[in-house]
């Protein structure tokens, strides 16, 4: 692509050489990345400052540079005043604004994104669409899979998967829009069809400043679905009205609004709920009709996530009997509730609750249905939210009968220390502390009896424990299974 075509789109930047003769091959945000013809941006970063890489951008075949400053470097280079927005115009353009060609549905919120994805990508599929996913867990096209590093990709990577679906024609994509995607930019310029906003509860303070710029990030995906009534092609925001947040949410977009709610009186709502060890009943009301609904997910919260799903499919035009197929067939998603059956007569669920909302959502969900003990493994991430931990650590003691409290990625921090900040202040005496992760559960199994529950929180789908700069491979489930075979054995 013509450089100067590209460059165009920034509006306002200043180069400080003639760019009209350059053509790019590709763009690139990593120098050690950089192949010959490439378009270099230098990205101030949270750990190093991309402008310092300029030159070894160039001795890796960079034809020039966006940068906010000047660089040592003997190819142009290209003034902007914010190399992050500029990346996301260029991406975008460089893929040719490949989510005008898709319909797009992000979901945002604390709690349940990954859970709402997954039940739309079986909905859309059970309509016949071809279906693009990008979350937490993986980024698929169809059925196959591929690693993600962050939950929601920095732009150049976000408009390039979103290129490879135009090809592979996928139709639908469903999107986790996380709160640091929307502050950092990295889906600027995405055409958003539809916006979900699920809940906001207490995570990321580390980040956020507090609650309310959290939420103000949160809001962006909404005042950035679309800037105008568009007839042919409308576009829908999505909101949970028995969230306290939801007017602010329903503040910040000009689109449609369509709100779901139990507890509030909403467009989309669940009547007849009944919750029980083998999933939920409830009936869900639109305007469109009624339908009965029994699926196997477990807690009000799912039916929260699955009225959600349900909102987008009916804006997008699934009829309500694909809504139902999907909904009864689904199994839940990997690390999400998932049962550790290895013929044992107590429960183990494996959950990725982490934070003291979703921590007690969860916990909440099994006492209601156990008759025996519930014991509860669980730590707080390093380098992560600090105000979070006593909260979810009173979660823990508030609905366990034995809270375990132990190691969930420390990063650079101390594992001991994180537990302290856990049970600071702590008025109950209901817990254990054992930093090693794998002892924890060990220590769980081998209490649990019959009819009792055992719940393995905050990991879910992960399968590595980050100490220090290290990636140990860490699988709570298979830690579970192990211990549970090994009780076994011992009879
Ligand atoms: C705080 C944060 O968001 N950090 C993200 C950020 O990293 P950073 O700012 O530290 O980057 P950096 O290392 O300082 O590098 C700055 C620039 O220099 C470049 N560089 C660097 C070294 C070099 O030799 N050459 C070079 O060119 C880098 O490519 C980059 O462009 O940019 C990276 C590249 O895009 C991201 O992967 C990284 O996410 C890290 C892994 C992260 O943990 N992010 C979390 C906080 C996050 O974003 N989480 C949310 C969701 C959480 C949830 O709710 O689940 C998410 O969407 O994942
Ligand atoms: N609607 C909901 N409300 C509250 N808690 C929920 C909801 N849905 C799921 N949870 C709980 O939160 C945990 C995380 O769910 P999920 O992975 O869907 O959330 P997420 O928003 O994608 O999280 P992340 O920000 O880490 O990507 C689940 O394991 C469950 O414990
Ligand atoms: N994606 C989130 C979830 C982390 C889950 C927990 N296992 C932890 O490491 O804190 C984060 O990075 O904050
Ligand atoms: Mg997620």
């Amino acid at each position: 692509m013509k450089l100067r075509e590209l460059v165009e789109r920034f509006f306002l930047y200043q180069t400080t050489k003639n760019i009209d003769s350059i053509f790019i091959k590709g763009i690139a945000i990593d120098s050690r990345k950089v192949g010959n013809g490439d378009l270099f941006f230098c990205i101030t970063g949270f750990t190093v400052d991309g402008h310092d890489f300029a030159k070894q951008a160039e001795a890796n075949g960079a034809c020039a540079i966006v940068a906010e400053k000047p660089v040592d470097v003997t190819i142009p280079v290209i003034i902007v005043n914010n190399s992050s927005r500029a990346l996301s115009i260029a991406a975008n353009t460089f893929f040719h604004n490949p989510t005008n060609k898709l319909q797009l549905i992000g979901v945002t919120g604390t709690n349940g994104k990954t859970s709402v994805t997954y039940l739309l990508e079986e909905i859309f599929q059970q309509s016949k669409k071809k279906t693009g996913l990008i979350g937490t867990i993986q980024m698929k096209i169809g059925d196959t899979s591929y690693n993600v590093k962050n939950t929601t990709p920095e732009a150049l990577y976000l408009q390039k998967s979103f290129r490879q679906m135009v090809e592979e024609n996928v139709e639908t994509v469903m999107m986790e829009v996380s709160s640091h995607a929307l502050d950092l930019g990295r889906v600027y310029g995405c055409d958003f069809d539809i916006a979900i906003f699920t809940n906001l509860s207490q995570d990321h303070l580390d980040y956020h400043e507090n609650m309310g710029d959290y939420l103000h990030a949160k809001s962006l995906l909404f005042s950035q679905l679309g800037n105008r009534y568009d007839l042919t092609s409308p576009k829908f925001a999505i909101v949970n009205k028995d969230d306290s947040n939801a007017e602010f949410i329903i503040k910040s977009t000009a689109q449609h609004v369509i709100t779901y709610g139990i507890d509030s009186e909403a467009d989309i709502t669940a009547t007849n709920i009944e919750l029980n060890a083998n999933g939920s009943s409830f009936t869900i009301c639109t305007s469109d009709g009624n339908m009965d609904i029994t699926s196997r997910l477990m807690g009000k919260f799912s039916v929260y996530n699955m009225l959600a799903a349900t909102a987008a499919a009916i804006c997008s035009g699934v009829s309500l009997r694909d809504i139902k197929s999907a909904l009864e067939l689904t199994t839940g998603v990997k690390g999400r509730f998932e049962p550790v059956a290895t013929g044992q007569p107590y429960g183990v669920i494996v959950d990725y609750a982490h934070t003291p909302d979703s921590l007690e959502n969860v916990l909440t969900t099994i006492r209601s249905f156990s008759n025996g003990n519930v014991y509860v493994v669980v730590g707080c991430g390093g380098d992560r939210d600090r105000s979070k931990r006593p909260l979810m650590a009173q979660v823990a003691v508030n609905y366990a009968d034995l809270a375990l409290f132990t190691s969930d990625n420390p990063r650079s921090e101390d594992p001991d220390q994180i537990i302290n900040d856990m049970i600071n202040g702590m008025d109950k005496t209901n817990y254990e502390v054992i930093v090693d992760r794998k002892e924890a559960i060990n220590r769980s199994i081998r209490l649990a009896k019959e009819n009792d529950i055992v719940l393995i929180a905050g990991k879910g789908h992960e399968t590595y424990q980050i100490i220090g700069n290290e990636v140990h491979d860490f699988n709570d489930k298979k830690v579970a299974e192990d211990a549970i075979i090994q009780k076994i054995g011992k009879g």
